[in-house]
């Protein structure tokens, strides 16, 4: 396997640091409104890049946390006049069911960094301890200066770094760039104990220590979006190095080009954006997932009515040929060795559905029932790998009438992840979002069932 990683800037043979566990951590979302479907270029990429991992490699434990404290999180329940929680629960569950509706595979571990406020304190401490965070006025920064690789992700010098518009002046900082670990609470404000005073983590740091606290102190592979490069990844990797004694942090970086509408980078922020839930209600979520596979990872990608169209009729052809298939047996279960060298090639998605292309043309042109099974078999196997063309033919042809079903067996899949990790909160959420759906979940012998009520 090949990956391009930001860190060298270069292309480099992946070599997991234990042989058998690949342990992967992905930026999920902060939680105060409904995701946008650039938010969910990077869960559909990486999604991809967990599912050719557990094939490659005898384990793989997959991260992606949800950003429960933010202050755009209280702006957001401030003005709705609803308790904190309400917005995040409201929102990581509506995040849920649209990753779910676009086929995303529940991550082996979903932390919350409100469960993880120990372990944050903790980091905090030690940087301080370590010499690389000092105290001001009720805040606790970090002190870039105590780092003397900090900008090598970004590739910025310190003058453009400090002209980043993200980077915030305040008089208490000993340099421009030092960015906060906490800071301190209102009354009215989310806040925790501390050493420094009641308060709440700057974001940087919860990240940092999840990944900690799931995946040990060096990880294989840490993602994103490349809007967070600078400075979250910048940020994560000096409190992570000087925290962990100078130990390596992530040893690929890997990070999704953006998503654009009309030309502009789609963001909450500027309002320029089209939500999940609104392209649901247009297309498929596999049309939407897709038009998100259809470029390389790295590309830029344009959101157009052209592209989600193009994506529909590609998909048709692919159903098309597996409707031809209904009656022949499977008798491969391996992708096709072209599209594994694609996907295995920094994950060049475009051009392994250039191969599941050439197996649709194969099908249609095929002449023994022994030919066409081993064609099905690789199609379908293809398919899995990409989280695409699972679906029932006839059903896709009858209109998708059956979104939901598919969606329902996503959440329950979900709710037993979220069991098996004793995430009980979620679980219960799940349960419940469903039975408010009038849908029952069954635990029997043979597994879960769900049924509709009424
Ligand atoms: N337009 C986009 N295209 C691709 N990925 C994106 C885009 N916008 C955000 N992301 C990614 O989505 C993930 C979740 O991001 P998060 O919820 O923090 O977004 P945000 O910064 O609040 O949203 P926004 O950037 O829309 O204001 C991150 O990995 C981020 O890099
Ligand atoms: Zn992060």
């Amino acid at each position: 396997m090949q990956i391009y990683n930001s860190l060298t800037r270069q292309k480099e043979p992946f070599q997991p640091l234990n042989p058998e566990h690949v342990t992967i951590y992905v930026c999920g979302p902060t939680v105060y409104s409904y995701a946008h479907i650039g938010n969910a270029r990077p869960a559909v990429v990486f999604d991809v890049l967990a599912r050719l991992m557990r094939v490659l490699y005898k384990r793989v434990t997959f991260v992606r946390n949800i950003t429960d404290i933010d202050d755009k999180i209280n702006a957001a329940a401030a003005a709705a006049g609803v308790e904190i929680g309400e917005i995040t629960s409201r929102y990581e569950q509506a995040y849920m069911e649209d990753l779910a509706a676009l086929g995303v595979a529940p991550a082996d571990r979903t932390p919350r960094v409100t469960e993880h406020m120990e372990d944050i304190i903790r980091a905090i401490s030690d940087l301080i301890r370590g010499g690389h965070a000092y105290e001001a006025e009720g805040h606790v920064l970090f002190d870039v200066n105590s780092y003397p690789e900090y900008g090598r992700l970004s590739g910025r010098d310190r003058r453009e770094m400090i002209a980043g518009a993200r980077v915030e002046v305040a008089p208490y900082k000993r340099d421009a760039a030092d960015f906060v670990l906490w800071k301190p609470s209102a009354d009215d404000q989310p806040g925790w104990d501390s050493p420094w005073g009641r308060g709440r983590p700057g974001w940087h740091i919860e990240c940092s220590a999840m990944a900690a606290a799931h995946l040990g102190e060096t990880i294989d592979i840490h993602a994103g979006g490349s809007d967070l490069q600078f400075p979250h990844h910048e940020n994560e990797i000096a409190q992570s190095v000087c925290w962990h004694g100078g130990k390596e942090y992530a040893r690929y970086w890997m990070h999704n080009g953006l998503l654009n509408l009309d030309g502009q980078k789609m963001a909450k922020s500027t309002g320029n954006l089209v939500n999940i839930r609104d392209v649901l209600e247009q297309v498929p979520g596999e049309v939407a997932r897709y038009v998100l596979l259809s470029a390389h990872y790295r590309q830029p990608l344009d959101w157009t009515d052209e592209v989600l169209a193009q994506a529909r009729s590609t998909l048709d052809r692919v159903y098309r040929a597996l409707e031809g298939l209904a009656e022949v047996e499977s008798t491969d279960s391996e992708p096709s060795v072209e599209f594994m060298d694609a996907l295995e090639d920094d994950l060049n998605t475009p051009r392994a559905l250039a191969e599941v292309a050439e197996l649709v043309r194969a099908a249609n042109k095929a002449e023994s029932d022994r030919e066409r099974g081993a064609i099905k078999g690789q199609l379908l196997a293809c398919g899995e790998l990409l989280g695409l063309f699972q679906a029932d033919p006839a059903e896709w042809f009858s209109g998708g009438a059956d979104d939901e079903s598919a969606e329902i067996d996503a959440l329950v899949a979900q709710r037993q992840t979220a069991r098996s990790n004793k995430d009980f909160a979620t679980a219960d959420r799940i349960r419940d979002e469903l039975a408010a759906r009038g849908i029952v979940i069954e635990d029997s012998a043979d597994g879960v069932r769900w049924r509709r009520t009424g």
